[in-house]
């Protein structure tokens, strides 16, 4: 059965019934009338997750609705229901199928994403606990003849109140056996009791004094507070220049929320990078365990089982998280704010393909409540929304105690003598990745005792490693791209599969067995300030350094407390990073950004300089940055410069309308991916035409072209690009011929609604 069948039903948690509709947990949506047995017409809602019969063999799924009349006569009864904190909301249902039907996904699919099986199998953990019995007082204690260990740990259990048995042997440095001899004495109790996961749980609570807001602060936190207060759907567009304290009214708002009574979610790009907005979020929030919880697709099962339970049952008021804690089960929902909404991060690469940020518009649409989007350089979606009215326009114009924005000083690159090729081991004594300049403003910040930070926007040490011989350039072997060279592990890496190979002992295509390496990445950056200034220590930060679970926030410890001079990072450190003793930041490479083949390279390149030149002079030192470029008038660069975003929004706003691309109109990407590169282009050639025909009036589309990356992880892949300003319809039809579409076995099919990827 088709999935129109229950588009645009009524999701009531009080209906009740004897026949239940369920929706099969599989790859296709698939609807079933099920009896309901006697013993569980009372727990049985729309929402809850079953078990039923199917067949010879039993599956699960969800019930979406208590039919009237079953569609067929002879109904099996289905055989059992899950626990009810992992039945799904009626609110949840709904946001779920406006996710499936909008972003042409199957909604058994957007479900399991929302609630994954395994978080719901996951059990509740038990743990010893020690407590002390009631009844006994020192002087009795000393009666009894325990030793002076004894007595001083039951003494120090006494203090604490009850304990974990294994927390409480580190931190009193005891054995578990002292806590059984204190047992058998009668003095203390040991039992299991549920222990709920807290990945939180260990960071410092109790908040401290709060800041004086600055004026443009108050205000766009009075906005926000009557809107809360009012109760009601109402989207801002926080825009604050960086540095100017936007995490101070998203946190206030929140506080706003609790105060009436109403809990509140918090959206980040990626809880691994941001570390400092969790932790301020728990400092602030946190004053007794479980009342902050994070969502992010890394924690475990267990723990993402225990976070969903205090989350529904409302132990947890605030949730932090990334892309899919938009569909947290939070009840009372007073306000939603996502950080950095620009960041595509948002987007999830694969079905259901969401984008956080619409999704949560489109909640607190549901929910009527008001949505926060905050950013320094908003995407050009939000920022024409807010130029149509749509959206209420907050802004942060000057940083915090009046600080000003850097300097920003454009390094032109063109007329510089032609880059040595660096041969592979020779030392490069004129280090031609950072310009005198550069250097220079180091030396001057190093002397100064000052920190800097250094953006390149590629990780490893060269981009291409090529037969010095014949030119022959190594290339993945699954993706149509060249390996990166990277020398902390002497090894060849793909950015797009993971594939790796150690380091070529000879060319493959001619006998020679001398490489060059061409282009730069972080830790070629790294070894050029390293050879400049010995004596600086220098700290790379990308995602091979902070591989390791807390590598992250134990880095950017020892930075804010100077145990490094200069950071030398990948987007990693543009982000959110507040380090008041950085007054220079170097963008050593961003040229790459400016020419790819996408329509927001531009804005991109833009957001990525915005950003990153914003860690420079956020405290009592101005700030300068050089950016290093070929491209020096490029419009994306020129803006930066002066920091104007509402010239280069309004300048790539009237490109984005005259070439019809979004904020203008919305795209439709459908990819097909083959093993086989005929039968994938061929197929992509005969589907697009009923494809076109299908859409006809509803989107326009161009030619099938290639991928820019034709062969990616093994496939081969064709696109097609459809603009329509009529999505939900174009969707619809779209999702109904998928689900009919005769699978070919080995050409795959992807619609991408709203893309932001086109690689
Ligand atoms: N009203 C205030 N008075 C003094 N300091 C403040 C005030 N508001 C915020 N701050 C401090 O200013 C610093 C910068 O704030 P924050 O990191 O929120 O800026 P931001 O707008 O998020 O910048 P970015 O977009 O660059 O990340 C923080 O250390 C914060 O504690
Ligand atoms: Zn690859």
């Amino acid at each position: 059965m088709a999935s129109q069948l229950f588009e645009g039903q009524e999701f009531r948690s009080d209906q009740r019934g004897s026949v239940a509709r369920v929706l099969l947990e599989r790859k296709r949506d698939c609807l079933l009338d099920y009896a309901v047995p006697e013993r569980l017409v009372k727990q049985i809602e729309v929402g809850a997750h079953v078990r039923v019969p199917l067949r010879r063999a039993e599956t699960t799924g969800w019930v979406i609705s208590f039919p009237a009349r079953p569609a067929v006569e002879g109904l099996r009864e289905l055989s059992a229901i899950s626990s009810e904190p992992f039945h799904l909301s009626a609110t949840l249902l709904h946001l779920a199928e406006w996710v499936a039907g909008y972003y042409c996904a199957p909604l058994a699919a957007t479900l399991a994403c929302i609630l994954p099986a395994p978080v719901r199998r996951a059990r509740t953990q038990e743990q010893l606990l020690v407590a002390c019995l009631p009844g006994w007082e020192e002087a009795a204690v000393d009666r009894l003849g325990c030793s002076p260990r004894e007595k001083r740990a039951w003494a120090r259990l006494r203090e604490l109140g009850p304990s974990w048995l294994t927390e409480l042997c580190a931190s009193t440095g005891t054995g578990p056996q002292i806590w059984k001899k204190l047992v058998e004495r009668g003095l203390v109790e040991l039992r299991k009791a549920q222990r709920a996961r807290h990945p939180l749980g260990s960071l410092p609570p109790g908040p401290g004094e709060l800041p004086v807001l600055t004026e443009d602060q108050a205000g766009a936190f009075e906005a926000v507070r009557t809107a809360i207060r009012q109760n009601g759907f109402s989207p801002f567009l926080l825009f604050g220049v960086t540095g100017s304290g936007k995490t101070e009214v998203y946190l206030r708002s929140v506080g706003e929320a609790l105060s009436q009574g109403r809990s509140a979610l918090v959206l980040v790009p990626e809880i691994a990078l941001t570390p400092q907005l969790v932790e301020q979020v728990q400092s602030r929030f946190g004053d007794r365990p479980g009342k902050v919880a994070l969502w992010h697709s890394r924690l475990s099962a267990g723990e993402r089982h225990d976070q969903w339970r205090d989350i529904v049952c409302g132990r947890a008021r605030v949730v932090v998280g990334a892309r899919s804690a938009v569909f947290a089960p939070l009840r009372g929902l007073g306000l939603i704010v996502v950080d950095e909404e620009h960041e595509s991060a948002y987007k999830q690469g694969e079905t259901p393909r969401y984008h956080a940020r619409d999704v949560a518009v489109m909640r607190a649409r549901r929910e009527g409540i008001p949505v926060l989007l905050g950013s320094a350089c908003p995407s050009l979606e939000s920022y024409a929304n807010a130029l149509a009215g749509k959206y209420r326009l907050l802004e942060l114009r000057v940083r915090v105690e009046d600080r000003p924005l850097p300097l920003v000083r454009i390094v032109d690159l063109r007329r510089r003598a032609k880059k040595s090729r660096a041969v592979v081991g020779a030392s490069s004594p004129e280090r031609p990745w950072l310009s005198p300049e550069l250097q220079e403003e180091l030396a001057k910040r190093l002397a100064l005792r000052e920190q800097a930070i250094l953006y390149v926007n590629r990780r490893g040490y060269a981009r291409v490693l090529q037969c010095s011989d014949c030119g022959a350039v190594k290339e993945c072997p699954h993706c149509s791209v060249a390996l990166t060279y990277h020398r902390a592990g002497e090894n060849l890496r793909c950015h797009f599969c993971g594939h790796s190979e150690p380091f070529p002992t000879a060319c493959s295509a001619c006998p020679g067995g001398r490489f060059d390496a061409l282009g730069t990445g972080t830790e070629r950056i790294v070894e050029s300030v390293e050879a400049a200034f010995p004596s600086a220590k220098v700290l790379r930060m990308d995602s091979d350094s902070m591989a390791k679970k807390g590598a992250l926030p134990d880095a950017l410890r020892a930075f804010a407390e100077r145990r490094f001079d200069i950071l030398v990072g990948t987007q990693m450190v543009a982000k959110g990073l507040h380090f008041p003793r950085v007054t220079l930041v170097g963008v050593v490479q961003i040229d790459g950004l400016l020419h790819m083949p996408d329509f927001r390279s531009a804005e991109r390149a833009f957001q990525q300089l915005l950003q990153v030149a914003g860690r420079s002079g956020r405290g009592e030192t101005r700030g300068v940055v050089y950016v290093q470029t070929r491209c020096p008038v490029h419009p994306a660069i020129q803006f930066a410069r002066h920091h104007d975003y509402r010239g280069f929004a309004e300048q790539d706003l009237d490109f984005r309308t005259s070439f019809g691309y979004p904020p203008a109109t919305r795209l439709l990407l459908l990819i097909w991916k083959s093993r086989s590169d005929e039968l994938c282009r061929r197929a992509a050639e005969s589907e697009a035409g009923e494809i076109r025909r299908r859409l006809d009036g509803l989107a326009e589309g161009g030619e099938i072209l290639p991928a820019p990356i034709l062969r990616l992880q093994g496939a081969f892949r064709y696109q097609l690009l459809l603009k329509t300003n009529r999505m939900v319809e174009a969707s619809r039809v779209l999702k109904r011929w998928t689900e009919t579409r005769t699978r070919r076995t080995e050409v795959d099919l992807v619609v991408d609604v709203d893309p932001v990827e086109f690689l």
